[in-house]
């Protein structure tokens, strides 16, 4: 008899015969080996709870366990929210600005603000950047009277309560991880904002009563190696060059189903590398600024055959003019309790300023700005998300928002290198 017939043939039938249990009771006659059997299953059971993976009804994600540590809630905090959100004007809206904190949130809060409309900021200050820039324009945010919540985008039951504390009627989702070349660094970072974070959002936003418009960030980064310029909302996005792109497209497909089920409005955004005074440390523009006033060489990227690469640099006022026209625009959200009533408003528009520039005509603007010579290293595009050129065809935003950007990149940097000289002249170390 080989060992493999003692297996049942369907499952769920096999039924232990008698004997081993008369044969264990003749073992147990022996008291000693009673208690080695029983302290050999007691230790397999404390083994299996405590080494399975599976085992724990806790996620095992270091980041959902992070959620946790984040303090809200109580009467003090409920105040504060309502407080912040509370309408202002005739007409306003109320919007929960996620990302609240980051350098397009906080321009986009202040402005909401200051015409009128409630708004309450989320931002998780994660440390992706020196997190005393994002502390500062929280300050900022404080003085206009916006309260930012301490807390990440996947934390359904903080999500939850904001929409129980207020009935926000917009939200503006910036809140995401950033950057092109830091995807190949800390790829699980983007899936869990861009895509992760995203879901729990639409999620909350799907079962509110009433349902909010939803007018969130994407990037001008689909077009990925798409050649076709300048870039129109109907060209192909199929072909991301780096995976913070092939999240900002998952995003669009995500919102198209959130939309084609639930009823949700929602607005996508295709911002064209954006700039201006807070900005983000992380982009070039920043560093080339803080490097040559250190005298420290910067990478300019090229191309192939010394071919050029530029950007479609837009100036933040602009944006932020796109940012509320997509929010003055946006019809409501026709689903409720979570079940769609009819079909809703879907719109994807590009954000950028059409005219490109070359990124080493930025370094000479800077040049002349800050009266300094860049120590240039020229240097191959590296092959790590970047892609050579953007040039936005904004004519679907000019239509339907009124979107016009009126700032070319010679005053915009000038605006931002008054900001920096300004900032950190007062005592703020740049960050290095
Ligand atoms: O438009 C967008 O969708 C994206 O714009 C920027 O991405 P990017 O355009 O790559 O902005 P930077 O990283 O500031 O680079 C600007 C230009 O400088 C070049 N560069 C960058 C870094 C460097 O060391 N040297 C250099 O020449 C890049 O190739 C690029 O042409 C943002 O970082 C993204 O978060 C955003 O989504």
């Amino acid at each position: 008899m080989s060992h493999l017939d003692n297996i049942p043939s369907t499952p769920g039938k096999f039924k232990m015969d008698k004997s081993p249990y008369i044969h264990r009771l003749r073992w147990h006659s022996s008291l000693t080996k009673l208690t080695f059997w029983s302290l050999v299953i007691l230790g397999s059971i404390l083994i299996f709870f405590f080494r399975s993976p599976s085992s724990s009804p806790l996620p095992s994600d270091h980041s959902r366990r992070s959620l946790s540590t984040y303090d809200w809630g109580g009467p003090a905090w409920e105040k504060r929210v309502r407080s912040s959100a509370r309408v202002r004007s005739r007409n306003g809206i109320s919007v929960l600005v996620t990302g609240a904190a980051g350098f397009v949130g906080t321009h986009v809060s202040v402005a909401l603000k200051r015409r009128g409309d409630g708004v309450l900021g989320l931002d998780n200050f994660n440390n992706y950047y020196d997190q005393s820039l994002k502390r500062a324009r929280q300050a900022l945010l404080e003085r206009t009277g916006v309260f930012v919540v301490e807390g990440d985008i996947n934390d359904s039951a903080l999500l939850k309560k904001l929409f129980e504390v207020v009935p926000f009627t917009h939200v503006m989702h910036l809140a995401a991880q950033a950057g092109v070349r830091y995807a190949m660094e800390n790829p699980s970072s983007y899936v869990h904002s861009n895509i992760a974070g995203l879901v729990s959002l639409l999620e909350v936003c799907k079962s509110a009563n009433p349902q909010p418009s939803i007018v969130w960030a994407s990037s001008s980064s689909v077009y990925g190696l798409n050649t076709k310029v300048p870039f129109s909302e109907k060209d192909r996005t199929d072909q991301p060059a780096s995976l913070y792109a092939a999240t900002k497209k998952a995003g669009e497909e995500i919102a198209h189903t959130y939309n084609h089920i639930y009823g949700l409005s929602l607005t996508g955004l295709r911002f064209f590398t954006v700039y201006g005074p807070w900005g983000r440390p992380d982009m070039a523009y920043f560093f080339f600024t803080r490097d040559i006033l250190k005298g420290k060489s910067i990478p300019i990227f090229e191309g192939a055959d010394h071919g050029t690469v530029a950007r479609d640099f837009t100036y933040i006022d602009d944006i932020v003019k796109g940012c509320l026209a997509a929010l003055d625009t946006a019809e409501k959200s026709t689903g409720s309790g979570g079940k769609k009533k009819g079909p809703a408003q879907l719109r994807v528009f590009n954000l950028g300023n059409t005219s490109p520039v070359p990124v080493s005509d930025l370094v000479s603007i800077l040049e002349k700005l800050l009266k300094m010579k860049a120590k240039r290293n020229i240097m191959k595009l590296p092959r790590n998300g970047d892609v050579q050129f953007t040039h936005a065809n904004i004519s679907l935003a000019q239509r339907e928002l009124g979107y016009k950007p009126t700032t070319d990149l010679q005053t915009g940097l000038k605006k931002f290198v008054r900001w920096y000289m300004n900032y950190y002249s007062q005592g703020k170390k740049a960050a290095g």
